[in-house]
């Protein structure tokens, strides 16, 4: 199987947004692909169950057809740090938890199919008193691509994630540049200070996408990102 980690620079840097294009570019390549959201903070009641945005998302961009709860296994109301919604909440989300519910999702993909997991807030994001989402991206030796929501602060926030991630031995297959701030100055140069202080390829670009924009939001693929993700 083809399993895949989404991270970001951030909260709110474009993660959903970027992993939704990525399971609709699996899936023009006539593979099963299925996105997965571990855990998320912020959330609404709808027929009596608590749901997120970025999972329904997730869910409907895929191919595969699976119940709710198997894509997003920890959901907490209040849109705040997760390892705190769920201490409000009297629940724990642990690493063997985390575990489990990855064993459940991948029975639902073939070996030859893509399951896509996007994280919640930065790298460095905090599940419990002790652990870190990222001590379980380790353990499951997940490649990860990095989303770097491009807005002054970036450079620093791209160059420490991925220092700590080399530190760890997490392997960071490439990093996509998405164009969250069309105010931004100097958005190029931005780009190519991280292209030539990171060691991962780049893989593609995302444009600011206007909402009032009839067009769909299109990703600028560049042909390392078919190669890293397999797909030929
Ligand atoms: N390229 C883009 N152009 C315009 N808007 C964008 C772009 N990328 C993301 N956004 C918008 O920015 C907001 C944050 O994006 P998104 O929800 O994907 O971030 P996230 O990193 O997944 O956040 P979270 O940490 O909450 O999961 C959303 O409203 C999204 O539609
Ligand atoms: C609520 C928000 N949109 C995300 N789901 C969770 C962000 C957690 C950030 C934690 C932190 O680094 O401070
Ligand atoms: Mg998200």
């Amino acid at each position: 199987m083809n399993e895949i980690f989404i991270t970001g620079t951030d909260t709110e840097v474009g993660k959903t947004f970027i992993s939704s294009l990525l399971i609709k570019y699996i899936k023009q390549h006539k593979k099963k692909v299925l996105g997965f959201k571990p855990i998320a903070a912020g959330a609404e009641y709808a027929f009596g169950e608590l749901v997120n945005d970025d999972a329904l998302t997730l869910l409907e961009s895929g191919n595969v057809s699976v119940p709710y709860n198997i894509i997003n296994p920890y959901i907490f109301e209040q849109a705040i740090a997760p390892h705190i919604a769920a201490q409000e909440s009297k629940k724990c989300i642990t690493l063997g938890g985390l575990n489990a519910s990855y064993k459940s999702i991948k029975t639902r993909l073939d070996p030859e199919g893509y399951l896509i997991t996007e994280g919640a807030g930065g790298w460095a994001l905090p599940i419990n008193e002790e652990d870190y989402l990222y001590d379980w991206v380790k353990a499951q030796n997940l490649n990860v691509i990095l989303v770097v929501g491009l807005k002054l602060g970036c450079l620093n926030h791209a160059l420490l994630t991925h220092a700590h991630m080399k530190s760890i031995g997490v392997n960071c297959i490439g990093w996509i540049a998405n164009h969250i701030d069309p105010s931004m100055h100097a958005q190029q140069q931005n780009i190519d200070s991280l292209i030539a202080r990171l060691p991962m390829p780049l893989l593609a670009v995302a444009p600011f996408y206007n909402d009032s924009e009839s067009e769909k939001p299109k990703l600028q693929v560049y042909k390392v990102l078919s190669d890293v993700l397999n797909l030929k």
